[in-house]
């Protein structure tokens, strides 16, 4: 059998103490092969945006195992995660978080070029290549502020894939977009799953959103519950 991607075990995340404290993950295990498409679904307030947050080495759960490209990233210092992070992991958010000034190209390709200290030839064909996959070709030289909304997201797509991660991440990715462009979001994620092999974990309220992924995560009361 091939090593998992990733493997959480016993992960638990308590915020505050004392009589303040909130047990949010409660012994949470699951595995995640490469290659995987997945939804992650639960009531509000189950802790799903925790977990993702905590599997994207934004935060450190309390106790528990979390591995990843067989790395054991609760032990790792903040500054191998970040380093982790930045080769391994893309973020997709509700909220694009695009910026205003910039093309849809240079959205896409302005982290790396901070990353790396410069814009190169390389990032700049990379960034290109997917927004064409994206659907994008006759927007990338448009300011984001004149893209619509679905396509504002493709763009925060195209970015989360810019280093080839092997996992990307994305927090309710359609919860602000209508059916006709939450589906456009969903088909360029169907691609890049089947084209690049990119493991993606997507939350979402959304039973349509859902059912474009080959599995569906339960989470309940802490745990993962199917
Ligand atoms: N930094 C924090 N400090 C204290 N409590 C927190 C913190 N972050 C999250 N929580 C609590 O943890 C619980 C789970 O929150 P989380 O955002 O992970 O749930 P969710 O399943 O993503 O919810 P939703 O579907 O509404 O986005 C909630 O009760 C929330 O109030």
């Amino acid at each position: 059998m091939t090593e998992p991607l990733l493997n959480v075990s016993d992960l638990w995340k308590t915020f505050g103490d004392g009589d303040a404290a909130t047990q949010v993950l409660k012994g949470l295990d699951f595995t995640m092969a490469q290659g995987e498409m997945s939804a992650l679904l639960g009531p509000s307030g189950s802790g799903k945006s925790t977990l993702l947050t905590i599997l994207g080495t934004l935060m450190r759960p309390t106790s528990g195992s979390h591995t990843m490209l067989g790395q054991d990233l609760t032990t790792a210092s903040d500054e191998d995660l970040t380093e982790f992070r930045n080769r391994h992991i893309g973020f997709v958010f509700q909220f694009h978080n695009l910026l205003p000034d910039f093309t849809a190209l240079e959205n896409v390709i302005f982290p790396t070029a901070v990353r790396e200290g410069r814009e190169t030839a390389a990032a700049r064909a990379r960034g290109r290549e997917l927004l064409v996959r994206m659907g994008l070709a006759d927007r990338m030289d448009f300011l984001s502020t004149s893209l619509s909304g679905g396509q504002k997201q493709r763009v925060a797509v195209a970015r989360a894939l810019m280093n080839s991660p092997e996992l990307v991440l994305a927090d309710e990715p359609t919860g602000n977009l209508d059916r006709a462009a939450a589906n456009q979001v969903m088909e360029t994620i169907d691609l890049l799953n089947r084209e690049e092999g990119t493991t993606f974990l997507i939350s979402t309220h959304d039973d349509k959103i859902a059912a474009w992924c080959r599995r569906q995560i339960l989470v309940g009361d802490g745990q993962v519950t199917g």
